[in-house]
């Protein structure tokens, strides 16, 4: 059975004073009987990882955390470059690969994608890979090949034991920032779509393990439509992430109720 799985990517904001406030709110605020049925996790800038270490291990917080990027190498002389390793050792649990704005504004490949998730699983960290269409291939019809592309791409090489433990995040590019979110339809088309694929690749066994989220524009009032498809196990939730209640309540709404 997939646990519901809430993840609250950050992007480049807050500094790591505004970070503690967030996660401690976001901590104190959803009641412990939720976190039994969604796993709630931040992905926060590098600068913000160990404040928010020291707190969730400091005070026993049920919050998890991760990373929105990783280095394809584990050490050397990358420069401005961060590793897997370095990551693990801050009790990460998560890194995001290939999000569609790191493939755009800095132009990665489906290569490196599939180099940083290997970095991320090597070191027992769980990627969350990225994958999704722009507009464009949505209104020629392709966007259940390309996404289904970009993942087997993403994956190549993996042990079929490693694959279990990837989180695919499916962010339609038209749905991120915009307000328009996909129709819990049209993102099962393509999470269904996904699950299938992998259960081709890897077998039905792997394949039911995997969690697939959506993201794209996912708010506590439409979060509740979206897990209830059967391949959809969660979110992967930009701007309303950075507002504790906002994030609390969609929190709450995935395990299946609004807050009391
Ligand atoms: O890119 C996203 C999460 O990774 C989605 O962002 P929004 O929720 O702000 O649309």
């Amino acid at each position: 059975m997939r646990q519901v799985f809430i993840a609250g990517n950050w992007k480049m904001n807050l500094n790591h004073l505004e970070a503690i406030a967030l996660v401690q709110k976001i901590a104190f605020s959803l009641p412990e009987k939720y976190f039994a049925k969604v796993e709630v996790a931040v992905l926060p800038p590098f600068t913000d990882i160990r404040s928010i270490q020291t707190m969730v291990d400091g005070d026993k917080l049920k919050v998890r955390y991760g990373a929105q990027d990783v280095s394809r190498y584990d050490s050397g002389a990358y420069t401005g470059e961060v590793s897997a390793p370095m990551l693990a050792k801050l009790g990460c649990s998560y890194v995001t690969v290939g999000h569609s704005e790191r493939r755009e504004y800095h132009a990665e490949t489906d290569e490196l994608v599939n180099a940083k998730v290997k970095a991320a699983l090597k070191h027992d960290i769980a990627p969350i890979l990225c994958v999704g269409e722009k507009l464009d291939v949505r209104e020629a019809g392709n966007h259940v090949e390309y996404t289904t592309d970009q993942l087997i791409a993403g994956l190549k090489g993996c042990k079929t034991d490693q694959v279990s433990k990837v989180v695919v995040a499916y962010e339609p590019v038209w749905a991120i920032g915009t307000g328009r979110v996909a129709t819990p339809q049209d993102a099962q088309e393509v999470c269904g779509a996904i699950r299938a694929k992998l259960a081709e690749k890897y077998g039905q066994e792997i394949a039911e393990q995997v969690r697939i989220l959506y993201g794209g524009s996912v708010k506590s009032g439409n979060i509740g439509d979206l897990v209830k498809q059967d391949d959809i196990d969660g979110a992967l939730v930009g701007g309303a992430s950075l507002d504790a209640e906002e994030f609390t309540k969609l929190s709450a709404m995935a395990a299946g109720g609004p807050l009391p």
